[in-house]
């Protein structure tokens, strides 16, 4: 691999249809390992049938999901998540009556629990210490025992990201990180975003709508349009493509 960067994820071939909706065909689709790679599409494109596809969530019809060289398309979601692998939803998912410190304990699941884990385990102190300091990254620190339900949507889509950030993660999937949240916010997280890659290391792969996000945020972006991939390339790449022009003003 001298001098090239490895692919954590290789998707190849990938087929999804859900009765008769075809939602994902024959799709490949490479996220380099350290990087921040973007997922774009018009609404219906077949975005999120692929990251539920990649996460374990459901099986696929036909191709390969392979994550750092290893086979995970007959593998489950928490299986996945074992690995190093996990996702956030366009919904947030925090328990919206617990504060934000409680809802980032809780977050901490499978490998500290997992017997195969064993050596990752961290005691209740060490969880704690974590909590804090992840909360103080995204900006929610003066806010941690505070109700979550209490936080601004926005606020409470950088606690949920800063729980995934609890596990640990080798690699990310982003559905929509910036969904419903004001704009003179979005550059904030933009910047949590950039700095969970740079810093602590985490592959970052992210479906977003907006494309001035995304052009600023991913080095490479693939676009979907009816479910087959339409085209990959840099932010420069893609925007001067008439066929994702195409997708996007055929579609809106
Ligand atoms: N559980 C499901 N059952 C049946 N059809 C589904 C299901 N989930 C998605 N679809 C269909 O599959 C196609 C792709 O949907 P998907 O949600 O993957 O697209 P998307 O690009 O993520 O859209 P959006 O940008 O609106 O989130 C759509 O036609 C959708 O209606």
């Amino acid at each position: 691999m001298t001098g090239e960067t490895a692919n954590v994820i290789e998707v190849r071939g990938v087929s999804k249809s859900y009765g008769g909706v075809q939602a994902n065909t024959d799709i490949s689709i490479d996220v380099p390992d350290g990087m921040i790679t973007g997922l774009i599409g018009p609404n219906g494109s077949g975005k999120t049938t692929l990251f539920n596809s990649i996460v374990g969530y459901h099986p696929i019809d036909s191709g390969s999901i392979r994550f750092q060289g290893k086979e995970i398309s007959k593998l489950r979601v928490p299986d996945i998540a074992r690995l190093g692998m996990l996702r956030t939803f366009q919904q947030t998912r925090i328990y919206s009556k617990m504060n934000c410190m409680d809802n980032m304990q809780i977050s901490v699941s499978h490998r500290d629990t997992s017997p195969f884990a064993i050596f990752a385990l961290r005691d209740r102190g060490e969880i704690v210490e974590e909590a804090e300091r992840l909360l103080e990254f995204v900006g929610l620190y003066e806010k941690r025992f505070l109700i979550s339900g209490d936080l601004s949507f926005g606020q409470q889509k950088l606690l949920e990201f800063a729980m995934a950030l609890m596990n640990r993660p080798k690699v990310l999937l982003l559905d929509e990180p910036t969904a419903g949240i004001n704009p003179t916010l979005i550059n904030g997280l933009i910047d949590r975003l950039k700095r969970a890659n740079e810093e602590l290391g985490v592959t970052l792969f992210v479906i977003e709508h907006n494309m001035r996000v995304i052009m600023n945020l991913a080095g490479k972006i693939s676009c979907l349009a009816h479910g087959e991939l339409l085209a990959t390339g840099t932010p420069d790449e893609l925007q001067n493509d008439p066929r994702v022009v195409d997708a996007y003003l055929g579609a809106h």
